[in-house]
């Protein structure tokens, strides 16, 4: 497999937690920001878009959308302006999955290597598309956020739905035993739940 870049999007409200910094809540002791960047750690550039704790243990590029909270595309967009031209693949990854490992992006990336797509997302087993989990070709990425942003005219509160609309994509299931990479965590509930499964 060659190099990529991975965008983590950790800019969100978290209504649904309260308005709570969510990629700096803790799983299995660390932030669930600190655990995607660890399943990364072989992406270069790493790049967070959104707000960077100062105590981040791993060095990153950041960025933000304009203006901030400008929605998910909106932020993969600012995120993609930082990925250099000559890095053929991407990860597009939610800042909430703590459970992600970084075999679970090798799978998305030979997929996404391999398959005549664009790119490869999990699929969960409600045949549900877990659209901030996955590996794009940069530029097929790139072109789906520039036609998106042209037909709506602007990228403000476009969903990741909408962008996938323009973006041919391979689905990938997880088999395996044991608590699915793709977990994001919506709700304080899912926080536990990922709290019992990391442990
Ligand atoms: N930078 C940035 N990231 C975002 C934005 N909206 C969502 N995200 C990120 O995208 C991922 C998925 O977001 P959601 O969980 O659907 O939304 P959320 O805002 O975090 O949470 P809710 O308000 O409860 O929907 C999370 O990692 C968010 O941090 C945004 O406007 N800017």
């Amino acid at each position: 497999m060659g190099g990529y870049a991975a965008v983590v999007l950790a800019g969100g409200a978290a209504r649904r937690m309260g308005g709570a910094d969510k990629p700096t809540l803790p799983v299995g002791g660390q932030s669930m920001l600190t655990r995607v960047l660890a399943a990364v750690h072989d992406a270069d550039p790493r790049i967070v878009v959104g707000p960077v704790p100062p105590d981040l243990p791993v060095p990153v590029h950041s960025t933000r959308e304009q203006p901030p909270g400008g929605g998910p595309v909106a932020a993969t967009s600012a995120g993609l302006a930082l990925v250099p031209d000559d890095v053929t693949f991407t990860a597009l990854l939610a800042a909430d999955l703590p459970l992600l490992t970084g075999e679970a992006i090798d799978v998305l990336r030979l997929t996404a290597e391999s398959a005549p797509m664009q790119g490869a997302v999990y699929r969960d087993a409600e045949g549900r598309r877990q659209m901030l989990c996955g590996v794009w070709r940069t530029q097929a990425l790139r072109d789906a956020v520039r036609r998106l942003g042209e037909e709506r005219g602007h990228l403000h509160g476009a969903s990741v739905r909408e962008l996938m609309d323009h973006l041919r994509v391979a689905e990938v299931s997880w088999r395996r035993p044991g608590p699915p990479p793709w977990f994001d965590c919506d709700t304080d509930d899912d926080l536990r739940t990922a709290e019992e499964w990391a442990r």
